[in-house]
């Protein structure tokens, strides 16, 4: 097995394991980093080639499959499968920390999962890796409601220049004055610096009922409107086409299948999920959601934003619930339907689970500061999707709730009452 005159290519002289691509944002360059022991060196050329790996392993018989699911593993489609000539396989490195082994690279084909390595008899293919080049500063937020307000806010507060989108001055309104009081709290901890900070903040957002503005210079579209898939569907035709061919668009969806939503764009590789939570301006977690067709670089830049925008970020494919909310719609359903059994008070349900399971807030508190319309969404669509599934069954209470407009905190009344008395 050996790598021959590879081009770009670079292999870290400490452990021979092979160096990735690294922008050093500070200084604009691009360093190859060792990520076995950290070894940084800076790259002579902007652009990294694999060239002719060529093996004989037999190691091949131990990969395991499902690493097609891995959504931080890179995709090529240089290569064909050798089983059924598909041109998509992941693959990636084995790992050694010796120096005189030699780095192989392994495949497997997501379409037929047959593994294998490059040997000597396949053409040399080149597979180049081109660097990010997907910087994102100009940030729109369309759905300027509980999530977009607070995404627009943090957006804003981490320096990027936000177009805040809605359907009419009166839900932009709102969402500025709700904006105003979050940042006036967050203010209030920075003593003379806070009124500046707020200024600031509020200067980088423009508000807009229009579309096309949307759209027009933004490197990164973020929906967060109502939770019904023909709607987003909708919006993403009509922003793909007053978007740059650059632009990354995604989707705060809760519940819905993010491939679902951007199935009819033009361009499937620039869409993904970025699933915020609520509310955003404290909440550290952000979902990054590898679609069907997401590409590398873009969930990369996906990734890399939601750092920037201060955030934790986790990895996720698109699958129903993604990470937190598989393991929170059980958890509220079960809580309602304790309370609609009569076998105990929604008060006292929210005090345990915050006393004696140490949540901030109960499940009944969340579900009113979701949003019940929200809630009743997510619901709806999970049973149709999922019929023969008891715990998506309509939940009578949620309903009636609905019906009479008590949809939570936002109306101020829900499982509990939020007027002011
Ligand atoms: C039961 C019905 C059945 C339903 C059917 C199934 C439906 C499925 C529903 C699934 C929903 C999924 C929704 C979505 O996809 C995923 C989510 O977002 S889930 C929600 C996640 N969020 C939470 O879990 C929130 C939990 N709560 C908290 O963390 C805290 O309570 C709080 C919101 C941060 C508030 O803190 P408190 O201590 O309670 O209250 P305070 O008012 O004192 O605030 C403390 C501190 O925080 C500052 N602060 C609060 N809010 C903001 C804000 N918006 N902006 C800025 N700052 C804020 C505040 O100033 C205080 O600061 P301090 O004074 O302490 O310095
Ligand atoms: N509420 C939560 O806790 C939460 C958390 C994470 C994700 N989400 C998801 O975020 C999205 C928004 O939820 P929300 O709670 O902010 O809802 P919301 O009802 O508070 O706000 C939605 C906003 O979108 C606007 N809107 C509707 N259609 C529009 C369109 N075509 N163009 C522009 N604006 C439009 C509405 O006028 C409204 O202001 C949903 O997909 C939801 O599932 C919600």
């Amino acid at each position: 097995m050996g790598v021959l005159d590879a081009v770009g290519i670079q292999f870290c002289n400490e452990c021979n394991n092979m160096l990735y691509p690294r922008e050093d944002k500070v200084n604009r360059v691009l360093l190859y980093q060792c990520r076995n022991c950290e070894l940084n060196v800076e790259a002579e050329r902007p652009c990294i080639y694999v060239n002719k790996l060529i093996s004989t392993l037999n190691e091949v018989k131990q990969i395991n499959t499902d690493v097609v699911m891995d959504p931080t593993l890179p995709t090529t489609s240089h290569i064909n499968c050798p089983q059924c000539n598909a041109n998509q396989a992941v693959f990636f490195q084995s790992y050694s920390t010796r120096k005189d082994a030699k780095m192989n690279l392994f495949y497997v084909c997501k379409i037929c999962r047959y593994k294998w390595t490059c040997s000597k008899s396949m053409n040399s293919r080149l597979i180049a890796v081109s660097l990010r080049s997907l910087k994102v500063q100009n940030v729109s937020v369309v759905g300027s409601g509980l999530m977009g307000a607070g995404i627009a806010q943090v957006a804003a507060q981490t320096g990027h220049n936000v177009v805040l989108n809605d359907l009419n001055d009166a839900a932009l309104g709102k969402a500025q004055k709700g904006i105003e009081k979050s940042l006036g709290r967050v203010a209030k901890k920075m003593g003379d610096e806070g009124a500046k900070f707020i200024e600031d903040t509020m200067s980088r957002i423009t508000f807009t009922t229009s579309v096309e503005e949307t759209a027009a210079n933004a490197d990164l579209v973020v929906e967060a409107i109502v939770e019904n898939l023909a709607v987003k569907q909708k919006l993403f035709a009509d922003l793909e086409a007053g978007a740059s061919a650059k632009c990354i668009l995604a989707t705060n969806t809760s519940s819905l299948p993010v491939s679902a939503i951007g199935a009819n764009l033009k361009d499937t590789t620039r869409f993904g999920g970025l699933h915020f939570f609520n509310p955003v301006p404290m909440m550290k977690l952000l979902e990054v959601i590898k679609a069907n067709d997401t590409s590398d670089e873009v969930f990369q830049a996906m990734l890399d934003w939601g750092k920037a925008m201060n955030k934790t970020t986790v990895k996720c494919i698109d699958t129903p619930g993604f990470i937190v909310n598989r393991l929170l719609v059980p958890y509220l359903m079960e809580a309602i339907r304790l309370v609609e059994r009569g076998h105990a008070t929604k008060e006292d349900v929210d005090i345990a689970m915050k006393l004696g399971a140490g949540h901030p807030m109960g499940p009944l508190q969340l579900a009113d500061y979701v949003g019940l319309d929200t809630c009743k969404f997510i619901l709806d669509g999970w049973h149709q999707e999922y019929p023969d599934e008891p715990l998506f069954n309509p939940v009578e209470t949620l309903n009636k709730l609905n019906e009479e407009g008590k949809i939570g905190m936002k109306s101020g009344e829900g499982f509990y009452s939020y007027k002011k008395k």
